[in-house]
């Protein structure tokens, strides 16, 4: 065995974190502080909820591990490598601890592996006796209290609203709250209570960040540079307090810095290199071992000795002072020999550590029936009285979207141009020409109608052409009249050949018995610009109604019978609807379910999104809410103003516009509402999925148009490919379009499978959506 390694290195390799290690003590040592230790366990009093007993000031020795850390592996699923690598790390009770470490180095994981948020892939972490993220242990929760490196405040927040929420999140009372909230910011000099965080200097923020963590006076301070940009004085303010807190024994600090000398007021400083501990040990102590004269000169000898460690090959495979899991170059050991030799001696002043949680004066704060959606609650109301802007969307958005349905969407089309070719009869336009003559007023048809009689017959169809949808201009020749059709300046062009009428009086007086010739003579040509569908439709519509109508003038006129008419078709009176429906009531159910299920999609999202940003969210699961009680509280809210949305959206359309309702309101109303619920839920796994709000913005904008096409809002979903229509089918807003416009447009009720078919989809992509956020979530836990 290696003579120049110490016991207890020995020991770390492997050893589980419960029990003693002998720190270099003889047996009898040893023999007599167990005893020792044994008869404070026996009258130690057991863990009490929900906030840590005052337990007598402790002395300084013999200190027990409140943390400790034991062959800790760690990667991150799309990280690039190896964060972690069999790290260790023993924080005595009641101490300071400095985690030194370059940047990227595995600080800030180590951290929040201690904290809760994240999971180890290999070895063992024990808080205060407990492994973190266990019942009892108040992991995350009011056990520790984490400042992250990251501001992690809602800036839209006051310094005490800040701490309010905090502290009731740590199950403190109100007064509580306020007597230390007015301790911490005479001690952190914080002038600005009523001011908003976001209006604060970078160094007040800092300020109130750790007055966040120190709030409910956490048995466990894990500081994640905390003096990082702060003026040196403030700097050497907050090392005042922290060892100020310390000294009571009861409670313990692991902080981690970038400035070196700063840690030397640290009871113990740890040097983090690669992801592995290169010593640990009281800072007089590693200057001494080291022969240095600062820490930087020890950090630099250290991480010398483990670059050539990891470029050599190796002579040995562990260190004695270096409890690092790499090869060692023949000379590094030599040397390492000699302060192995130094440290042995040294480890019999040193207090053994002991791991067994009812030696700690150091208690796990656990909360029993502490509920923290409340405080969500009113930390979401709160945030909202203060950005007012996403409320106003909710109210806002509704009116103008459905506002703009209303005005533009079915309304017929006004004025459009038709160029006709008369060649029958000079007709004058009176709406289009100036001058001439009326050719409305051109005469009846008198009673003894014949083939003399019945004249200027282009003119009196013109005159039924013309109307607010058709605006007629002459021409004087087809090609003059096409030219305007292919220049856009037409949407067609009609052409009446000459003696049209005195041929369409012979076809109307000799009926069967009329000659080619007049058949031939008697009919309008029409070219039509289709690059347009609805406008050319309706175009052919209006021609095909003016041409039924004006061969019914001429019967009547004429005193004979008008059921000879050209389509032996008689229209009834439609059993649903009108015989003139409105594309407006086709798209009304499509808009009503879209306002209201991506409106309820995107402030759920966006509020998440908001709550996630800057570590926020992290913060307050750190603090011990859950992601249960987090999303329980936007439930509340978004229903809150999903409804706001939803009455807005129904009143506009059916009161403003009045679009046709013809079934029962409270179905249109819970469908609705349905599918508010149903977009907030599929917000919610948006935002467990996404990180960023463009990765959430591409997602939303993704599933919008699917989900618009495919739900028949736009078309007839008869009129897809079978297979898009059974994929459509299965989409959260096709059947609830369908159920809408069987209720809005047939009146049907509950009991039709139209309708009822609508709910159940609604409801079924609910509890999809719940069930694989929920998935989602474990998952991310399971690999944070
Ligand atoms: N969520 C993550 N996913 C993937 N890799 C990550 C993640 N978080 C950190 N890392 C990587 O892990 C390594 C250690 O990061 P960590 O934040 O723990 O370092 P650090 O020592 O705290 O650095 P700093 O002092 O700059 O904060 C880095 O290489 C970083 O890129």
């Amino acid at each position: 065995m290696d003579n120049s390694r110490r016991p207890e290195d020995i020991e770390m390799e492997g050893r589980p974190c419960a029990g003693y290690s002998n720190g270099g003590y003889r047996a009898d040592d040893l023999e007599r502080i167990r005893e020792e230790l044994n008869t404070a366990l026996r009258t130690a009093p057991e863990p009490a909820a929900p906030v840590a007993p005052p337990a007598p000031a402790a002395p300084r020795g013999p200190r027990v591990a409140a943390i400790c850390i034991r062959n800790a592996k760690k990667s991150y699923p799309l990280g690039s490598g190896v964060v972690l690598d069999g790290f260790n790390m023993t924080v005595a009770e009641g101490s300071i601890y400095s985690l030194l470490g370059a940047s990227g180095c595995g600080k800030t994981t180590v951290l929040s592996c201690v904290v809760g948020r994240r999971r180890l892939n290999e070895g063992t972490i024990t808080v205060l006796g407990l492994a973190p993220g266990t019942p009892r242990s108040g992991m995350p929760g009011p056990t520790i209290g984490y400042m992250p490196q990251e501001l992690a405040l809602y800036g839209g927040f006051t310094v005490t609203e800040t701490l309010k929420y905090f502290g009731w999140v740590a199950g403190m009372s109100q007064e509580d709250i306020d007597e230390r909230t007015a301790k911490l910011l005479s001690l952190l000099e914080i002038p600005t209570e009523y001011r908003l965080v976001r209006d604060l200097s970078g160094g007040q923020q800092r300020r109130v960040s750790l007055a966040v963590t120190l709030i409910h006076r956490p048995p466990i301070v894990i500081l994640d540079e905390p003096t990082v940009g702060v003026d040196p004085v403030l700097r050497q303010n907050i090392w005042d307090l922290l060892l100020s807190m310390t000294r009571d024994g009861h409670t313990t600090v692991v902080i981690t810095t970038h400035y070196i000398e700063e840690a030397r007021q640290a009871d113990t400083i740890g040097l983090m290199r690669n992801g592995t501990l290169l010593a640990e040990d009281r800072p007089d102590r590693l200057l001494e071992r080291y022969a240095c004269d600062t820490m930087e000169e020890v950090f630099l000898k250290l991480s010398l000795r483990q670059q050539r460690a990891l470029a050599a090959p190796a002579t040995e495979t562990t260190t004695a002072t270096v409890p690092v899991s790499v090869p060692v170059s023949a000379p590094d050991a030599a040397e390492m020999a000699v302060e192995g030799a130094a440290a042995e001696l040294d480890q019999k002043d040193e207090p053994p550590v002991l791991e067994d949680a009812r030696l700690l004066h150091c208690k796990p704060v656990h909360l029993t029936n502490h509920w923290n959606t409340l405080p969500c609650l009113w930390k979401n109301l709160t945030y909202m009285k203060r950005n007012v802007v996403p409320v106003l969307f909710v109210v806002i958005l509704p009116i103008i979207q459905c506002g703009l349905f209303g005005v533009t969407v079915g309304r017929d089309p006004k004025d459009m141009r038709l160029a006709v070719v008369n060649d029958d009869v000079q007709c004058t336009y009176s709406s289009n020409l100036a001058g001439g003559v009326d050719y409305k007023g051109f005469p009846g048809y008198p009673s003894n109608c014949t083939t003399k009689t019945l004249r200027y017959l282009s003119c009196r169809m013109l005159s039924i052409i013309d109307d607010d949808r058709i605006a007629l201009e002459p021409f004087p020749n087809i090609p003059s009249a096409l030219e305007a059709v292919r220049a856009g300046k037409a949407w067609g062009a009609l052409y009446f050949p000459a003696n049209y009428s005195r041929f369409l009086a012979a076809r109307h007086v000799w009926g069967r018995y009329a000659s080619d010739k007049a058949l031939n003579h008697s009919e309008i040509s029409v070219w039509m610009d289709m690059s347009n569908q609805y406008i050319g439709y309706l175009l052919q519509a209006s021609l095909s109604l003016a041409v039924l109508r004006f061969t019914r003038d001429i019967q009547e006129g004429c005193m004979w019978n008008t059921k000879a008419t050209p389509v032996p078709v008689r229209i009834m009176d439609p059993v649903y609807g009108q015989l003139d429906p409105s594309f407006q009531d086709f798209c009304l159910p499509g808009m009503i379910v879209t306002t209201v299920f991506f409106m309820a999609l995107l402030v759920t999202v966006g509020s998440i999104l908001e709550e996630k940003r800057d570590g926020l969210m992290a913060r307050s699961l750190s603090a011990g809410v859950t992601i249960h009680e987090v999303l329980a509280a936007h439930v509340l809210v978004q229903i809150v103003l999903m409804i706001i949305a939803m009455v807005t959206a129904l009143v506009m359309l059916l009161c403003v516009f009045q679009l046709t309702n013809n079934g029962p309101l409270y179905w249109v109303v819970l469908l609705c509402f349905l599918q508010g619920l149903c977009g907030m839920c599929l917000g919610f796994f948006i935002s467990c999925l996404c990180e960023s709000d463009m990765a959430a913005t591409y997602m939303g904008v993704g599933t919008f148009f699917p989900l618009i096409f495919l739900s028949g809002m736009v078309w007839p979903v008869e009129g897809m490919h079978s297979l898009l229509r059974s994929i459509g089918w299965a989409l959260p807003l096709t059947q609830a379009t369908t159920s809408l416009r069987s209720i809005m447009g047939r009146g049907w009720s509950i009991d039709q499978p139209a309708v009822y078919l609508g709910f159940v989809s609604t409801a079924v992509w609910i509890a999809i959506f719940v069930s694989i956020t929920l998935i989602t979530l474990r998952v991310q836990k399971r690999i944070s």
